[in-house]
């Protein structure tokens, strides 16, 4: 049997801001169908790192991979139908204020496909159905609609054209604890039907609990440890003794604060 191929392959990466190191020798595979939390304190380089698997920036040394090709492959045609394989979801959601929700979520079938539009009004109804909205919601403006709807429409919109891999960052923040449980379900419920692979930063215990199949934490330059939260919390290190330990850690995962 072939053995299956990482989503992401990144091997032994060095970044830096001019003399400021952020990761160095940092190795991370992202398997088909994961849902990987990536963990770390602020300044950590989780951001920095989404930007080098995005291809935005370019590392210092090592390689990464995506789809099994280097990220720095993908040029022109190549690099366009890369992004479509990809989709992301941004913190605040990254709506166009000026644009009402149906071209929010059409814009992208719009930017890559000569599609007609009965065509993509079919697409981005079934998109909308997804997230739970309705064709009267398509009319609304951004800034008609709740922090809960906002982050519905721009999951709508990263997954318009049916992506392989999601980018989620900070999928829950902003949202009460109801909205954010709702959020999180649905994005779980999405990710069993349609079986994408989810790369997401997030600082909520409660979201990594419920999404990640795996952790994956960033500290002193690499990823220090990866697995179920149960094997990231054997570690002893100061970054996983604050996030998973202590009060707030016993609360979100049902352990004994030490
Ligand atoms: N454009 C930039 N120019 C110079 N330094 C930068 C730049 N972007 C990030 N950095 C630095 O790189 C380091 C990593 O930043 P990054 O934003 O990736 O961390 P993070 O883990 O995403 O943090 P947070 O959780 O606060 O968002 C930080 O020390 C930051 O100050």
């Amino acid at each position: 049997m072939t053995p299956v191929q990482p989503i992401i392959d990144v091997q032994d990466l060095t970044t830096a801001f001019g003399t400021h190191i952020v990761h160095e020798h940092l190795n991370l595979q992202v398997m088909p169908h994961e849902i990987i939390a990536l963990v770390g304190g602020s300044g950590s380089g989780k951001t920095t790192l989404l930007n080098h698997i995005l291809g935005l920036q370019q590392a210092r040394s090592g390689s990464i991979k995506v789809f099994g090709r280097s990220i720095e492959s993908y040029q022109g045609a190549d690099r366009i139908a890369l992004t479509r394989r990809w989709g992301m979801l941004f913190q605040s959601g990254a709506l166009f204020s000026a644009l009402p929700v149906y071209d929010n979520v059409a814009l992208p079938l719009r930017e890559v496909h000569h599609l007609p539009e009965d065509l993509i009004r079919d697409v981005v109804l079934m998109r909308l159905a997804w997230v739970g909205l309705t064709s009267r919601d398509a009319a609304l403006m951004p800034s008609d609609l709740s922090g809960g709807m906002i982050k519905r429409v721009a999951l709508a919109r990263a997954l318009s054209l049916d992506p392989e891999l999601l980018f989620l960052d900070e999928p829950t923040a902003g949202l009460d604890p109801q909205r954010s449980d709702e959020f999180v379900a649905l994005i779980k419920a999405l990710h069993a039907q349609l079986g994408f692979t989810v790369v997401m930063v997030t600082h909520d215990l409660d979201t990594i609990r419920d999404l990640s199949t795996r952790v994956a934490v960033l500290a002193d330059k690499h990823v220090l440890v990866e697995g179920t939260i149960t094997d990231v919390m054997q570690i002893k290190h100061p970054f996983i003794e604050a996030f998973f330990h202590g009060e707030r850690g016993a609360r979100a995962l049902g352990t004994t604060a030490s």
